[in-house]
């Protein structure tokens, strides 16, 4: 069953530009759907559409069968959501953030208890209870945040880059704790910049660049549609190559297949050429399929009805 439909979503804040141009999306129960694009790709844009924080220009936004569009206050129960750049409020402990988060969704003071309790517990922050959350780390306090959409017991949790800035540690932790979310039944969208995220997490993945989904499947589907199964990364100006390719500055990604790649960069150390050959990753295959990270498209309002 489908938890977030999206159909058709237009958006221009300016009447110029399409942030969005015509998106589809859904994401089912249990499910973990993440938006990846470059800076200004219209991530956040969608996110605050289909959390009802703005209108869009044109479309259809459903939860649950709501039309969400239509319908705000019906659907603010059933969702979550922890925008870009949240702080919890530094000077309460972490049980208050999620205890009195609760009191202000409306839950009864037992019920925002018992709540409280339990998503601590699952996201293991019982040692830090009574403490404030500025004495706690970046990755501990989105943890916190992750914790309150928990509690929420929301159908539908948003999240917008919710590790940006973290160590390697703390994101792992935020990973876990997103797992934890997925768990328990909730269906989450997810925006973020690091592909590995989006691989490790993902059930579905969607490659958004100038406000168009370019790409949608799962991780694997993705990483099939660059072509061979290995990389040769070689540095340079004006490389004629035959095998497919992405430049980004004198960066070259080649793709090709690892039965090849040894004697390719062979010819390329020969060239005088520093080289690279490793495994293709998912975000080489994100790049392929971008065509290089690019600075933010043209999309103008009314050349593409
Ligand atoms: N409040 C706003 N007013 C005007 N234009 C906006 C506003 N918010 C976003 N935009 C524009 O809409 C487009 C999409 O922006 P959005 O923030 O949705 O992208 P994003 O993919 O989330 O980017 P990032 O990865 O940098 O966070 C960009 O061209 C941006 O400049």
């Amino acid at each position: 069953m489908s938890v977030l439909t999206a159909r058709g979503i237009y958006k221009t804040y300016d009447g110029r530009r399409w942030a969005l141009n015509g998106v589809d999306l859904e994401i089912g129960k249990a499910r973990i759907a993440t938006l990846l694009g470059p800076n200004g790709a219209g991530k956040t844009t969608f996110v605050r559409i289909a959390s009802t924080e703005l209108l869009p220009t044109k479309g259809e936004v459903e939860i649950l069968g709501v039309d969400a569009v239509r319908y705000p206050s019906r659907v603010r129960p059933l969702i979550s959501i922890i925008p870009q750049e949240a702080r919890p409020i530094n000077f309460i402990t972490a049980w208050e953030a999620i205890y009195s988060y609760l009191l202000l969704k409306g839950f009864s003071r037992g019920d925002a208890k018992r709540m409280a309790e339990w998503a601590m517990e699952r996201l293991s922050l019982e040692p830090y209870r009574r403490t404030q959350l500025f004495n706690l780390s970046g990755g501990l306090k989105r943890r916190v945040l992750v914790a309150m959409a928990l509690a929420s017991n929301a159908s539908l949790i948003f999240l917008d880059e919710p590790t940006v800035g973290l160590d390697i540690i703390s994101r792992r932790s935020v990973w876990d704790a997103l797992a934890e979310l997925r768990r328990s039944g909730a269906a989450i969208l997810l925006t973020t910049h690091y592909v590995e995220e989006a691989e490790l997490l993902s059930d579905e993945v969607f490659i958004i660049d100038s406000g168009t989904i370019i790409r949608r499947g799962s991780p694997k589907d993705l990483l099939s549609l660059a072509p061979g199964d290995a990389v040769v990364e070689a540095y340079g100006d004006s490389l004629e190559l035959d095998e497919p390719h992405v430049r980004l500055g004198n960066r070259y990604i080649i793709y090709v297949d690892s039965a090849v790649a040894g004697s390719l960069s062979t010819e390329l150390i020969g060239r005088g050429m520093t080289v690279t050959a490793r495994r293709k990753t998912l975000e080489d295959a994100v790049i392929y399929l971008l065509g290089g990270w690019r600075e933010e498209g043209e999309a103008e309002v009314g050349s593409d009805e």
